[in-house]
């Protein structure tokens, strides 16, 4: 079995629901975004999934979030746009694309700043 992870970011402005305190304000952050996946066997290229792909379909993915007021998007109308909320999004969008008979989406991390992440996996 292997694990490979690519890393990749967005920026965004956000403003937490239901939260008492600054960060109830419009605000906003450089999020990093780690995304690992396993794979179960190698191609004749050595690969488990090519890395750009992986960052090819994230990226993708992440220009939808990027330069937005994240609670204006439908992801986040009903749940607030913390980064637990972000990376299960990112997770639940990301599997539909990645898992096959080979790969699995194994875990999305978010980083809203040097020091505080949330990771999502099912
Ligand atoms: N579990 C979570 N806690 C918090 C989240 C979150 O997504 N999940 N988000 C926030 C806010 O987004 C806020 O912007 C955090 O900003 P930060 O500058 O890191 O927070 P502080 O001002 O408290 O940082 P200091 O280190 O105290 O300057 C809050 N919590
Ligand atoms: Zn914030």
């Amino acid at each position: 079995m292997y694990k490979l992870k690519v890393e990749t970011s967005f920026a965004a402005a956000h403003c937490l629901i239901h939260y008492q305190g600054d960060c109830e304000n419009l605000h906003g952050h450089n999020w990093k975004v780690e995304v690992t996946v396993t794979a179960m066997e190698l191609d004749k290229a050595g690969l488990g999934i090519d890395f750009k792909i992986l960052k090819g379909e994230t990226n993708t993915l992440l220009k939808t979030l990027d330069h937005k007021y994240l609670n204006e998007l439908p992801p986040f109308i009903e749940s607030s746009p913390s980064s637990e909320n972000i990376a299960r999004y990112l997770y639940r969008e990301l599997a539909n694309k990645f898992n096959n008979g080979n790969v699995k989406l194994d875990m999305v991390t978010v980083w809203e700043s040097d020091f505080a992440s949330a990771s999502y996996y099912e």
